[in-house]
């Protein structure tokens, strides 16, 4: 039901709202499962010394977010970067910023000192990157490339165009990328390979032949 297909960014929009408003799970259900998906590839695949989560505002973020309180659940260091402004945060991030300030998760607003960090997770920008990558997210995403940790990209690598693979100003080089339901075809074509590293397909319960029996 899932995996093979490479969907574009508006496919796997269309996908997410069919989930949501037609077959009735929740946006915070999706994003759950999104989160343990990650998290699982983090704590098998990477070092958890000391992780840093770096959240958009969107609900790239709030995957972020989610991943960073499932990995402090598991008595793992970890802080959080938010990177742009709160309030303009979707109900989702804003839901998973409060669970994580329940917790006392260290939220940082700037890039701390990185080379002590031995793994970054990107959860920046999603599929909702919708222009070039500039002032102080470029500046971000260029200190975090330029850091030795391990490096995990939350969906896709912030800065990668979804549906032409183009780096938008510049974009975030992963080692992992966990990308939820489907590939995005940006990710297949043209600079994005080179981006995502080794990628890996979450089922999260988004299938794109999924209808009714009536549908
Ligand atoms: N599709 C699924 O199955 C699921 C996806 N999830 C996650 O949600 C993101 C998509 O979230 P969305 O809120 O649409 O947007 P993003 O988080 O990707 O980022 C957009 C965010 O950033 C702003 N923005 C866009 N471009 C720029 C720019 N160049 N500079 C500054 N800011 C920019 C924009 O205004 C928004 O605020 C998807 O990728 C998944 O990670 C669900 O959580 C799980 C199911
Ligand atoms: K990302």
């Amino acid at each position: 039901m899932t995996g093979e297909q490479v969907l574009t960014a508006e496919q796997m929009a269309e996908c997410d709202r069919h989930t949501i408003e037609d077959i009735g799970l929740p946006s915070l259900v999706l994003m759950e499962r999104a989160a343990l998906a990650a998290t699982d590839v983090i704590v098998k695949q990477m070092s958890t010394n000391k992780v840093l989560v770096v959240c958009g505002v969107g609900n790239n973020g709030g995957d972020g977010l989610a991943v960073a309180r499932l990995l402090w659940l598991k008595g793992i260091p970890v802080t959080v970067v938010l990177i742009g402004n709160p309030e303009k945060a979707t109900a989702q991030t804003k839901t998973q910023l409060k669970v994580c300030q329940y917790y006392g998760i260290t939220i940082l607003e700037a890039l701390p000192e990185l080379d002590t960090y031995t793994t970054i997770v990107d959860a920046i920008f999603g599929i909702g990157l919708s222009r070039s990558v500039t002032g102080k997210f470029a500046t971000v995403i260029e200190q975090l490339n330029a850091a030795a940790a391990g490096k995990l990209a939350i969906d896709i690598a912030s800065g990668i165009s979804a549906n032409a693979g183009t780096v938008l100003g510049t974009a975030f080089k992963a080692d992992v990328t966990v990308t939820m339901a489907y590939q995005k075809i940006g990710q297949t074509i043209a600079q994005g390979p080179a981006y995502n590293g080794d990628i890996i397909v979450a089922d999260i319960g988004i299938y794109q032949d999924d209808h009714s029996i009536e549908g």
